[in-house]
């Protein structure tokens, strides 16, 4: 099922035309602040009606203005995950995840209401009231409400902005649960690249309220020129493979024909992983260096040098073997591109200083 969006507004000072299709899976829609991603969501909820939209979810028409159709937002089949959950605080878990269950046409049965509570690990906290929740379970309360009502779409605006890095990382493992386990399209709001690179089955990079690229994730975001949130929160995502595991507590990974060192992953030998590497955690170095603790020393060639601000530059390399080239990016100062004289083809190394970790989207069964 794909969801196609056309849609164009203005508000005083600022004009949204954006066109983009989000297949099954996971489509991020990512931007800075003010870039008009919440008027989009905001725009296919139903919440807010642009001068101009054309919606549809697999076939099925939810807006259409140039033919006067505008379906309310109780009509569209929508769930959608707030930033702050929502949840009625007079009701117990059980009664929130019921609420939801009564607003689907075809209210889901034991067996799926089960379903949803097994797959968010909700089973020991259906009694409780959302005061005696944490932060992390509360969203998962939430999400759980939203896939009872039967969705055909989720719409995820920042969910996990509120919470903490430690509710995030809990969070972020049921996100890519939806992604692999639904086949309805998840929308989901961000304006961090980890988070993306994470989750992202594909993306749509959204600036000054157009629509400024899309792709996969490792294409979005290792390219400067698309990646839209300039150098300090850039860095490239690398699919690669798992090789080994090392009695040392490392695991041995394969991107793009490249060996990387990462700290040991739970994920069997030739499974599928993400690995986002920061902008700002890779140093650029002529000659190989020696006698360093970074584990991760990789030969690459400049692609592209993309001044940044009034000091600084964000250095696009392709790494790699032949034909199985990875796409890094490399915030470093102007200083650094004169004293190494840093162009186009040049050959180089890249010293990651730290990687971090995600399992890739498991293959769809469509
Ligand atoms: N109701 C409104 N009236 C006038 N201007 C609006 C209205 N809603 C949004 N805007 C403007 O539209 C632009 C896009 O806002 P929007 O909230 O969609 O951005 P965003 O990318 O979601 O930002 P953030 O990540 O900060 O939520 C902003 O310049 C905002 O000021």
């Amino acid at each position: 099922m794909t969801v196609s969006v056309d849609l164009r507004h203005r508000f005083e000072g600022f004009t949204l035309a954006a066109r983009f299709e989000a297949p099954a899976g996971l489509t991020a829609l990512f931007g800075r602040s003010g870039s008009g991603k919440s008027t989009v969501v905001n725009a296919v909820a139903g919440l807010l009606r642009p001068d101009h939209a054309r919606i549809e979810i697999g076939g099925r028409v939810l807006a259409d203005t140039e033919r006067g159709l505008w379906l309310p937002p109780e009509k569209r089949r929508i769930g959608y995950i707030f930033q702050d959950a929502r949840l009625f605080p007079h009701m117990s878990v059980r009664q929130n995840l019921d609420y939801g269950r009564k607003l689907a046409p075809v209210p889901p049965g034991r067996a799926e209401f089960d379903r949803v509570v097994g797959m968010l690990g909700l089973e020991g906290l259906l009694a409780r009231r959302p005061a005696r929740l944490s932060g992390g379970e509360t969203s998962r309360v939430a999400i759980g409400r939203a896939l009872l009502a039967g969705p055909e779409m989720i719409l995820a605006d920042e969910p996990l902005a509120a919470l903490d890095e430690a509710r995030k990382a809990e969070i972020l493992p049921y996100f890519e649960r939806l992604r692999d386990e639904l086949s309805i399209p998840i929308l989901y709001v961000s304006h961090a690249a980890g988070e993306v690179a994470r989750l992202a089955t594909s993306v749509v990079a959204i600036e000054a309220g157009r629509v400024s690229g899309q792709g996969s994730a490792a294409q979005i975001l290792g390219d400067p020129g698309l990646t839209p949130l300039g150098a300090r929160e850039a860095g490239a995502m690398l699919e690669a493979r798992v090789v080994a595991h090392h009695a040392d507590g490392l695991s041995e990974v394969q991107a793009g024909g490249q060996v990387l060192w990462v700290p040991r992953v739970d994920r069997p030998e030739g499974a599928a992983l993400r690995v986002h590497v920061r902008a700002q955690d890779v140093m650029l170095a002529l000659v190989r260096p020696e006698g360093i603790s970074a584990l991760n020393v990789i030969p690459a060639v400049v692609r592209d040098v993309r001044p940044v601000g009034a000091d600084g530059a964000l250095v696009q390399l392709g790494a790699g073997m032949a034909g199985a080239q990875s796409t890094l990016l490399a915030r470093v100062t102007a200083r650094s591109v004169s004293a190494l004289g840093l162009r186009s083809g040049l050959e180089l190394f890249a010293v990651l200083k730290a990687v971090s970790v995600a399992r890739d989207q498991a293959a769809r069964p469509d």
